[in-house]
């Protein structure tokens, strides 16, 4: 089997890609790439899993609606009514299956990120968080809420930068008045312990809410 850490195994799998899909997602995959690369670097990930994950995360970003439907049932993925009446979110899930089956070198560790960088998942690790945030901050992407979350890297700590990220991408699809996955409230209440915290003590605060 080939090293999945070497720079021929990067290169292939970049060249496959870029027939893959069309030139600006070749780009974009790119930048993802670089990005979780460098993200990796300040918050002391596996560089190497991230440039890969990076890459790979819209490895079947190139099919349309019917045919990632049919790509997710060749692969003998079972998909409930919801997952399957949206399927713009299912390239991640299905490119994990599929690179996981043509290069069985790749680590589950690369697999989870390109499986979660859509959707997010509860449990993520601090590489699924990294292309999940490359996703949306590769210098491809564009807009203030973008450049403000991309001065923040560093700065926050990587989970706080990945709720800064996932906040963004949940208000555009409600501002772009797309379908919301019905998880989406889990995975974020799932990042929220601080409300553990709060229910566990006594009301510091002597007036009700909602009282005058
Ligand atoms: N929680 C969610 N619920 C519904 N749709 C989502 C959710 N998160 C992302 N999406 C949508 O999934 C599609 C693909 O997202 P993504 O893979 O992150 O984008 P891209 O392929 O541009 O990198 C987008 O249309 C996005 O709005």
């Amino acid at each position: 089997m080939a090293d999945w850490r070497s720079e021929e195994f990067y290169k292939e799998r970049r060249d496959e890609l870029e027939k893959r899909v069309g030139p600006r997602r070749f780009k974009h995959s790119l930048g993802v790439s670089e990005t979780a690369e460098a993200l990796a670097r300040v918050y002391g990930a596996d560089k190497t899993a991230a440039r890969m994950a990076g890459l790979l995360h819209d490895w079947d970003k190139g099919y349309d609606d019917p045919g990632i439907l049919a790509r997710a049932d060749e692969l003998g993925m079972e998909l409930d009514a919801e997952l399957s009446a949206m399927p713009r979110v299912l390239h991640g899930l299905t490119a994990a299956v599929a690179l996981g089956r043509a290069f069985p070198e790749l680590p589950p560790k690369v697999l989870a990120a390109v499986e979660r960088h859509t959707l997010g998942a509860v449990d993520m690790s601090d590489l699924d968080m990294i292309v999940y945030i490359a996703d949306a901050l590769e210098p491809g992407r564009k807009g203030k809420m973008v450049q403000k979350l991309r001065e923040k890297v560093g700065e926050l700590e990587l989970r706080d930068l990945f709720l800064g990220v996932y906040a963004y991408w949940v208000q555009l699809i409600m501002e772009r008045r797309h379908p919301m996955y019905s998880k989406t409230t889990e995975i974020w209440n799932s990042y929220m312990p601080e409300q553990e915290v709060y229910r566990a003590e006594a009301n510091p605060d002597p007036v009700p809410y909602g009282r005058p």
